[in-house]
């Protein structure tokens, strides 16, 4: 059946690769799996079909037959589940890679989330730069011990997988502020994910789209 995913017909970003979509791109190209993008508007999100598939009016959700999905998260291990290359088939390394998942979205990204909405949506606030700080110091001290887990190894353990994806994206937003490259095991860890062919194809799937189109 065909899948179906929603993109920004225009990213913030010009396409470059820190929307979400691109998590569920790289996924379904690890995974061999060809798809449909239907591109939305900011305003098409906000309205009642857009809102029936995806109740925060975001994107991207996934479609396939009946089934439609919302939350990166959750798309990635749907197709990780359904398709060899994203989740090993050995049950306690599957369950380890799913761990990573989790630890991804819920540990290592709301402190980076922090500093976006610190500086782009407090950054005028009075308290703003007194705050700024320890959001970085948060941001440092996960930064810290993820490095220290991840040592020499290439992925965080053993071969890549739906871990690896979703912690070198979550990663990948720190880019802009720099503090990425404080961390050289990192940020060569990050680099090794935008090596795989799988992310280069996602990457310039979403960059075509946003391509001569004026970053909003
Ligand atoms: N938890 C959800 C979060 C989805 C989400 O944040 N979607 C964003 C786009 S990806 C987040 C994002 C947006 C833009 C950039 N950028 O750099 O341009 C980076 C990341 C969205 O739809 N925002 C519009 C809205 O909320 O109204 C998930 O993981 O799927």
């Amino acid at each position: 059946m065909t899948i179906t995913i929603t993109a920004f017909e225009r990213s913030p970003d010009g396409g470059k690769g820190l929307a979400r979509d691109t998590r569920v791109r790289w996924a379904l190209e690890e995974a061999g799996q060809p798809y449909e993008v239907r591109l939305v508007s900011f305003r098409a999100m906000k309205e009642p079909e857009h809102l029936a598939l995806h109740p925060f009016g975001q994107i991207p959700t996934y479609e396939e037959g009946e089934l439609a999905l919302f939350e990166t998260g959750s798309i990635v291990f749907h197709i990780a589940e359904r398709h060899p290359g994203l989740l090993p088939d050995e049950a306690n390394a599957r369950a380890r890679a799913i761990t990573w998942m989790f630890a991804a979205l819920n540990t290592v990204e709301p402190p980076i989330l922090e500093l976006v909405t610190a500086k782009v949506l407090e950054g005028d606030k009075p308290w703003a730069k007194e705050r700024l700080p320890l959001v970085v110091e948060r941001i440092r001290n996960r930064l810290n011990q993820l490095s220290a887990r991840l040592g020499d190894a290439d992925w965080l353990d053993g071969a890549f997988s739906a871990g690896d994806l979703m912690m070198v994206s979550v990663l990948l937003r720190l880019r802009p502020s720099g503090i990425l490259n404080e961390y050289p095991s990192l940020a060569a860890y990050v680099a090794r994910g935008e090596a795989r062919p799988a992310y280069k194809r996602a990457f310039d799937a979403q960059l075509a789209v946003n391509a001569g189109k004026p970053s909003t």
